[in-house]
């Protein structure tokens, strides 16, 4: 926006200067030439009679004196006796009307106002529509910058570490590489695929790796060249990116910080952001008029899916989602690997050490780590990276101020190790909860670590013991974290909150209570004018016996829970341990600990796919919709 100021800036100088050389032309003629002098010198020059003639004009008095000279003095017309003067001293003088403005000035003086306000307006009125291409007036065009499929060299094999993910997105692969046989084959493409993760974690990476595999063209953008100060910029941006990556397509368009555009709406009170607003629409109007074969896939990064508008993720936009987590151990180490290739390393470097060592880490701080330690390598001298580098390196990023809130504290891991542990055993301990299938103490999203359980058949009906259960299972994780760190944390809050509106189901709509039968208590709730209200349809007293009996079920569930806990206190004690050592463990390793024995170490390889939740302090099944 700078460059548009100075724009602005360099016409209005233009426009002064212009100015003042035509009021040099106006002044010049007459008086061009004559030496300025003080009037009461003038007045003595007349007295000594050295003054041949004179001219006044308007206030101003041009004189040639004997010798030659030309003078000139300003006059007052408070000097009533300057004519006397000029007779007695035998001046002969002249007086003129003071002459009009040159043809030429007045014009401009009369229309530069004008000119400067109809130059204001045009320019706006440009950029408002985005027709400014080129020349001057290039505000509205697209700052995408693309990458050909020459220069983008970025393969998966240089993106380590997010098996997961890149098998989510092999899919656009082969939908880039031959659109036409993709549609034949009735695939179903996706026009917006939103990468979740926290920063460095390999979102544009593995964007750009998806281009470089299809070998196609890669647009990227951020969201924040978008959001400028003026009005209709950021849309008109939008719409030119959009035609320009149609042009080329197949091909991909990566938006990086989408959240700077594309907050929810009217979040702010009062106004909001007009502009972000506008630019936000224009890109829902772009995504909605792709036809199915357009061959132009928009992938979004952000770092919080959560304060996305709504609109963004509704089908045919940014329905998929891939989550970009960070690395666990084994991901790390192939990280490692990957940027280790770029340098020369002594033999005595471990990079499942240095994975082992460096929890929190992100695919960015990996390569950082590298980095650095071929720094400190060629400081000294060496001409191989040693092991010592590398653990230096390790301190000094650690150390750094910038990392300190990032690297994983210490106590965080293990309370989080020690609250997964508790959902997992309880689970592996109730009959007829869903297998656990692995653990996780891995943040994603808002959790900080995550029980997987997968159901053994589709879940159709819950039945009250496996709901009850459930309960319990969503106990265990703070009740393990009061056993083992006498402490309770801020993460099982969702726990309670889930094992709560289970609880509320059980009594209220599927009737599963002993005390108060099989009659159902609330109605579903309705949408009105004023919001969302459910009718009241029960009594106070019975509203209090619903309340009662929610209360009961959840006592005997945590009671359950503690009791479990308790007593295998020894088998979440080593399963916290393993976490904390491994950090994400399988179903072998479960069952190992589950039987008492030492777990065999992971396995590497691509694990199931499964559901991202990322509101929870740890994911066991949710139950059938307890709205
Ligand atoms: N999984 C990974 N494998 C290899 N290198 C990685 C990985 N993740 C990150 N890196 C390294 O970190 C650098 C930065 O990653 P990238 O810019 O892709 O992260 P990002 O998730 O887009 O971050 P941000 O949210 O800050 O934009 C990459 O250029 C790469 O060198
Ligand atoms: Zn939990």
């Amino acid at each position: 926006m700078n460059n548009m100021f100075s724009k602005a800036a360099i016409w209005v100088v233009i426009a002064l200067v212009l100015f003042t050389v035509f009021k040099q032309f106006d002044d010049r003629g007459l008086s061009g030439g004559a030496t300025p002098i003080a009037y009461s010198d003038f007045l003595d020059e007349v007295k000594a009679k050295h003054i041949k003639e004179a001219t006044i004009e308007d206030r101003s008095i041009i004189a040639t004196t004997v010798d030659g000279k030309k003078i000139k003095a300003t006059v007052t017309n408070l000097d009533r006796g300057l004519i006397g003067d000029l007779v007695n001293n035998d001046v002969k003088f002249d007086v003129k009307q003071p002459e009009p403005p040159s043809f030429l000035s007045q014009v401009f003086i009369s229309w530069f106002p004008m000119l400067l306000l109809i130059g204001v307006w045009v320019f706006f009125m440009r950029q408002m529509q985005g027709g400014g291409k080129g020349g001057a007036f290039s505000f509205g065009k697209s700052k995408a910058r693309m990458l050909d499929e020459n220069s983008n060299a970025i393969t998966f094999a240089d993106v380590a570490g997010c098996d997961e993910a890149k098998e989510e997105v092999q899919e656009l692969v082969d939908f880039l590489r031959d659109p036409t046989k993709f549609q034949k084959l009735g695939g179903r493409i996706p026009r917006g695929v939103l990468m979740v993760g926290p920063p460095g974690t390999g979102k544009t990476l593995l964007a750009r790796a998806i281009a470089g595999e299809a070998k196609v063209p890669f647009f990227t953008i951020s969201g924040s060249d978008f959001v400028e100060m003026f009005v209709g910029v950021g849309a008109s941006r939008v719409r030119d990116m959009f035609e320009n990556a149609k042009k080329h397509s197949p091909c991909i368009i990566f938006i990086d910080e989408i959240d700077a555009v594309g907050r929810h709406r009217g979040a702010g009170m009062g106004g909001g952001n007009d502009e972000r607003e506008q630019t936000l629409n224009q890109l829902l109007v772009e995504m909605d008029g792709f036809e199915a074969n357009t061959g132009v896939i928009v992938i979004a990064a952000t770092n919080r899916a959560d304060v996305l508008d709504k609109a963004l993720l509704r089908p045919g936009r940014f329905d998929r989602q891939v989550i970009v987590g960070l690395p666990d151990i084994r991901g790390r180490e192939q990280i490692l690997y990957v940027h280790m290739r770029k340098v020369p390393i002594a033999p005595d470097v471990k990079a499942d050490v240095l994975a082992r060592g460096t929890p929190g880490f992100s695919g960015a701080d990996l390569a950082n780590l590298v980095n650095e330690a071929a720094l400190f390598a060629a400081r000294r001298n060496k001409r191989l990276v040693e092991m010592q580098d590398f653990e230096d390196a390790k301190d000094k990023i650690v150390m750094g101020p910038e990392r300190k809130s990032a690297v994983m504290r210490e106590e965080e891991r293990r309370n989080t190790a020690y609250h997964e542990s508790g959902h997992a055993v309880v689970a592996k301990l109730l009959p007829k909860a869903d297998p656990v299938h692995k653990v996780t103490i891995m943040p994603r999203g808002f959790a900080l670590g995550l029980t997987w359980q997968l159901p053994e058949h589709d879940r159709v009906n819950m039945y009250k013991d496996k709901m009850l259960e459930e309960i319990a299972i969503l106990f265990a994780g703070r009740i393990a974290e009061e056993v083992f760190m006498h402490q309770m944390s801020t993460g099982a809050s969702n726990d309670f909150e889930r094992a709560t509106k289970l609880a509320r189901a059980m009594v209220t709509r599927y009737g599963m209570s002993e005390t108060l039968g099989t009659m159902v208590y609330e109605d579903a709730e309705q949408d009105n004018y004023f919001g969302r209200m459910s009718a009241k349809t029960v009594s106070e007293a019975t509203q209090q016996k619903v309340d009662q009996e929610i209360r009961s079920i959840l006592d005997t569930q945590y009671a359950l829970s503690r009791r479990l806990i308790e007593e295998n206190k020894a088998k979440v004690d080593l399963m916290a341990n393993t976490l904390l050592e491994w950090e994400t463990i399988d179903a072998d390793q479960i069952n190992d600990i589950m039987e008492g024995r030492e777990p065999r170490p992971p396995k590497s390889g691509v694990p199931p796919r499964r559901t991202p939740d990322s509101n929870s302090g740890g994911l066991t099944p949710t139950a059938p919709a307890p709205a």
